[in-house]
């Protein structure tokens, strides 16, 4: 099939080079200029594993363009654009609009239209009434995405099911999407336009709930003296829990947990529900960070004038992504209690508005250390070499910033360990 994308971030250009390899042709459109002119010249603007071999191994069948060309000869056209929080936390959608503005002009009957981008319930019905105004009779679809940055292009081979939402008169969509993914084994849910929406928003909203339950509980067992990690393996291997998602740490961070749960929180309000669940899940969050600051201070004194490595800026491993960074968060509230902070990532470059050191080597971040934190857990923290830190550091305090460090081994050489409920 012949595939136009409409946005060429994280979602876009993954599932662009996916399709590519499923035997399409992929036609990508941004707005960012000077990312189409890196993509054209073969430099891809993001870090995720595999991304970069996909998009060479299938770049006969992969172009990159920032104007409307190829839009009309295409079968299927896919919404890709961000759609982040506005300062109230409500999804901004006008990107969404603006690709819309675009389409239209080009786009025609035969055409079936995509929805990825993960936008409030009500958005697509409004974009399929706006399109019908416009006298143009086209499909849609709401096809939310699931992938997680990190593990990006084996998520989306290898999905654990396709959501598809359409119009109750559309008898022929689905039967388009089932030919678009042809390749993928993975069952399908089908629903409305707005379940599909929910569906989206729900998983994120549930996942997001499992993290901020797991770290509430980590904060019982720091009163209780329990390892909260025990209680997660007791939990989760009954199959009704799942151990999944149950890592106790400094919190969810990402471009989409903060920004769903806001998002879902705005969307009951609108309609006079009060979610109870959400909020609390987001209030966790929110202050998970201050629950490790009281750590810190009980162990170290005042922050101010320690010298204090942080490992990780990322939002997790395995990604060079910082929106809604738990680590970043961490960084800015150390450096605002005075601390002298370094931070170290294997990707990441801090951003200009951070004030604040970046080590080139973990070696350098570590050097007369105060005190050391893992924020992002990344597999060369874990493996660091506990004995060759206690050299380097000036204090003898380590901080597990997603309780993944080996606590027997940080202990056996002399340092002070601190998860978040380890007993
Ligand atoms: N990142 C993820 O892991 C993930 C996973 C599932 C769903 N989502 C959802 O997918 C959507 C995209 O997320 P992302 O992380 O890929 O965003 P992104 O910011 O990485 O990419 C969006 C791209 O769209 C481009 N763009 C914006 N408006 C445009 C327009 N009118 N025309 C052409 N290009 C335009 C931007 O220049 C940018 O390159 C969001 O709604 C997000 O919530 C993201
Ligand atoms: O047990 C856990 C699992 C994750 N996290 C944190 O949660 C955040 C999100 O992690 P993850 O879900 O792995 O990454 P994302 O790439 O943000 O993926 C989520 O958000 C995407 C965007 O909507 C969805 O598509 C995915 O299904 C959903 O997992 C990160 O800060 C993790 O460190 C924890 O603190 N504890």
């Amino acid at each position: 099939m012949n595939v136009c994308m409409i946005g060429a971030g994280y979602v876009g250009l993954t599932t662009a080079a996916v399709l590519a390899k499923l035997g399409h042709t992929v036609h990508c459109i941004d707005e960012n200029e000077q990312k189409i002119a890196a993509l054209q010249r073969g430099d891809i603007p993001i870090y995720e594993p595999g991304l970069a071999e996909l998009l060479t191994d299938y770049k006969s069948r992969l172009f990159f363009h920032h104007n409307e060309q190829h839009i009309k000869e295409a079968d299927v056209i896919f919404i890709c654009v961000g759609t982040p929080p506005d300062l109230k936390g409500k999804p901004d959608v006008s990107y969404v609009h603006r690709a819309m503005d675009t389409l239209i002009p080009y786009i025609g009957d035969h055409q079936t239209l995509v929805m990825k981008s993960t936008v409030p319930i009500g958005t697509n019905e409004r974009i399929y009434k706006r399109l019908k105004n416009e006298g143009k009779h086209v499909r849609i679809v709401s096809n939310p995405e699931f992938l997680r940055e990190g593990s990006a292009i084996y998520d989306s081979l290898h999905p654990d099911r396709i959501v598809i939402g359409l119009r109750d008169d559309d008898d022929r969509s689905l039967s388009v999407m089932q030919t678009l993914y042809a390749g993928i084994h993975a069952p399908y849910v089908v629903t409305s336009l707005n379940g599909a929406e929910m569906i989206k928003y729900a998983a994120n909203a549930f996942l997001a709930t499992k993290i901020s339950f797991i770290n509430e509980m980590a904060r019982l067992c720091d009163a209780y003296d329990v390892d909260v990690t025990d209680v997660a393996k007791g939990i989760g291997l009954d199959e009704r829990i799942g151990r999944h998602f149950l890592q106790a740490g400094i919190g969810y961070g990402g471009s989409c947990f903060p920004k769903d749960v806001t998002a879902l929180i705005q969307m009951a309000y609108e309609q006079m529900v009060r979610p109870y669940m959400l909020e609390a899940t987001k209030t966790i969050n929110d202050t998970q960070i201050y629950w490790y600051i009281q750590k810190m201070k009980r162990t170290l004194g005042a922050l101010a004038g320690k010298r204090i490595a942080v490992l990780g800026i990322a939002f997790k491993p395995n990604t060079d992504d910082i929106r809604e960074s738990p680590a970043l968060s961490f960084i800015k509230k150390l450096h605002a209690l005075g601390a002298d902070v370094i931070a170290h990532d294997p990707k990441v470059v801090v951003p200009n508005d951070v004030n604040v050191k970046q080590a080139k080597t973990i070696h350098e971040a570590l050097q007369k250390a105060d005190a050391l934190i893992v924020a992002t857990d990344w597999d060369a923290y874990k493996q660091l070499n506990w004995e060759e830190v206690k050299g380097m550091m000036n204090g003898n305090v380590v901080i597990d910033g997603r309780n993944s460090l080996p606590r027997e081994a940080i202990m056996n050489a002399g340092l002070n360990y601190i998860g978040v409920g380890r007993g």
